[in-house]
Formats: structure tokens, sequence, C-alpha cells
């Protein structure tokens, strides 16, 4: 049995593997550029953040009814499930779909339809957060919190993704506040390849509770400081770093200097089907290249649980906290 965790740091539409694309595309008569799955699989060489959201961005194309967003999240729930996780609050990215003229409705209703009984059929309960593209203007994004107040009963939260570089939090200040208004979490990819001054804008300006990736805190000593003293929690990818070149190999990643440092880590997959693996994947890859032992790995879990939007239900986070405890490598 699997270290029990939870998934925080997930963008559905990066669960999309090969097999499943073709198979949309096929049944919905949309045309790949890639001759199948072994062609696709080669455009996975990513030399940048840039290089890989090109491909995410172009493989949605398959995605267009409610049936695709359903399967696409019952694939992700079931692999999820076998690697351990327990509970996963899921990304989504519908300025993307939007644009592609697929609708809030088809998007959210659809995903609910695995979401919504995943705790019965999975044994994963989750959670849904809506990103917005930071690449994309101010006013779409307000727009796009607009178009999903019919649904709100659906989604936990707000984060904010996509090529960050160039796009500082303060651009989303005012849907933020919105957001923040009405009664949603906030959450923010930072630190990924912005500057760690990106971290402290997302914290003192969109009020975010949690930070996604967030490694270059480490350039910021006194940032380091702050993230401990406030217990603001990191969800790290390390597979995704490789990928994305953001570390050069898994061995160099600083997670063991981030722990040692007190900061309040998490492990998680970001887009598995590119990156090379799911949430268990990325708790092997860190056991076997950066040797952290036991209760260093129970850590991570532990911190995956408290850092979760579970405060809606605190008798699960606890029955999966004892789980997390009573666990037997
Ligand atoms: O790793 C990521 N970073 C930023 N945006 C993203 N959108 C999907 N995955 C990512
Ligand atoms: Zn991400």
């Amino acid at each position: 049995m699997p270290l029990p965790k939870a998934e925080l740091h997930l963008h559905i539409e990066g669960t999309l593997e090969p097999e499943l694309a073709f198979e949309l595309a096929a049944r919905n008569g949309v045309a790949l550029p890639y001759a199948d799955t072994e062609a696709l699989r080669e455009a996975y060489r990513f030399e940048d953040l840039q290089s890989f959201l090109n491909l995410y961005y172009e493989l949605m194309a398959v995605l267009r009814t409610e049936r695709d967003f359903e399967d696409l999240a019952d694939a992700y729930l079931a692999r999820a499930a076998a690697q351990g996780v327990r509970h996963a609050e899921i990304f989504f990215d519908p300025q993307a779909h939007l644009a592609r003229g697929v609708g809030m409705g088809t998007v959210v209703e659809g995903l609910w339809r695995a979401l919504g009984d995943s705790e019965a059929t999975h044994g994963v309960s989750t959670r849904l957060i809506m990103c917005f593209l930071r690449d994309e203007s101010a006013e779409s994004a307000l727009e796009t919190l607009d178009a999903a107040k019919p649904y709100l009963d659906r989604i936990t939260g707000v984060g904010l993704d996509s090529a960050e570089v160039g796009h500082p939090p303060v651009k989303f200040r005012a849907v933020y506040e919105a957001a923040a208004a009405l009664g949603l979490r906030r959450v923010a990819h930072a630190g990924e390849e912005g500057p760690p001054e990106y971290i402290t804008e997302a914290l003192d300006v969109l009020g975010v509770e949690r930070v996604d990736h967030g490694l270059r805190c480490m350039e910021d000593p006194a940032l380091v400081e702050r993230l401990v003293r406030e217990r603001i929690p990191l969800t790290l990818c390390p597979l995704s770093n490789v990928r994305l070149r953001t570390v050069d190999v898994l061995a160099d990643h600083p997670l063991p200097a981030m722990l040692d440092a007190g900061l309040v880590c998490t492990v998680n997959s970001d887009d598995p089907a590119y990156f090379g693996g799911y949430a268990g994947d990325n708790f092997d890859a860190v056991r076997s290249e950066l040797g952290l032992d036991e209760e260093r790995l129970r850590e991570l879990a532990r911190n995956s649980f408290t850092a979760s939007f579970l405060e809606d239900d605190e008798k699960l986070r606890a029955r999966y906290l004892a789980e997390v405890e009573a666990y037997v490598f």
C-alpha cells in the first residue's frame, strides 16, 4: 500500500495521456498533427515552461464535451488512487477552453461528473481550483470569474498559472479581491521561473494561502524566514522542475534544504502526463534521488493534508492524518 497523500498541485489538462488524446481526437473528429502516440511522446522534450505550455494548449483541442472532461478526470483519479492519493485539489484552466468555444458549464459540469462521486468510486476526495492565465489580461480574468458565478458551489478556490515571467501577481489584484469577497480560497504559481519578489507579491497583494512551486524563495533568506514563520505551504513539483529545466537533475533539487530550513513543503505532480510521473512517482523519485528517509516522507505526506483546503471537513482531514501516522513503510 502506498503512503497516503494529498495532491495539491495538479492541472487536470496536464493529465491528458497521449492514448486518451488520440481517443478523444477520434471521437470528436479533431485532427492532431502527430502520426501516433509515439510521435506525440517524442514531442515531450521541453526547453522551458513556454515550450511545454505550447504543447499543453495545443492538445486541449481534443477536449470538447462534458464527457471528455469526465473521462479525463476519471482517468486521473484512478491513477492517483493507485498511487496513494486520498485527496486531490485540482486546477483547471477555463480561459483555454472558453477561447475555443467550450463553455464554463461544459468544463465544470464535465469535471464534476467524475469528481462528484470520486470518494465513492475512487476513494479520493476532491476540490476544484479555477486558475487564471497570467499571460491573458486582468479584464479576461475578471470576466472568467464572472462566468464561474453559477458554478461556485463546485469551486473552492482560485489560482494563477501559465507563463510567469513578465506577468507579476499585482496584475491580478482586482480579480483576487473579487474572489476573496466571494469566499474563494486563494493560491498562485510564483517563483517557478519568476523571481522571489513574485512570491512576496502573491502573499501581500493577492493574499494567497499557499504558494504553487515557490522554489525560487531559496534565493532570498528573509523570504524563507517569513514563509517558515507564517507556515505558508509550498506545493513543489520535483519531476516537473527537471523536465522544465528549473533544476538540472533531480539530485540537485533543493527539497532537502527546504525541509531543513523548516519550510512547509509538499510534493506534487503538476502535469503528470507530460512530466513523467504521478504523485507517487514524485515521492518515489525524491526518495531514491534525494535520499529522503521515512520520517521526511511522512512529514511530506502530513504537510499535504495540513496544507489542504479541508477546513469544511476536519473529520476527514483527521482521518487522513491518522492514516499517515499509522503508515508502515
Ligand atoms: O507548471 C506549470 N506552470 C505554469 N503554468 C502551468 N500550467 C500548467 N502547468 C503549469
Ligand atoms: Zn503548475
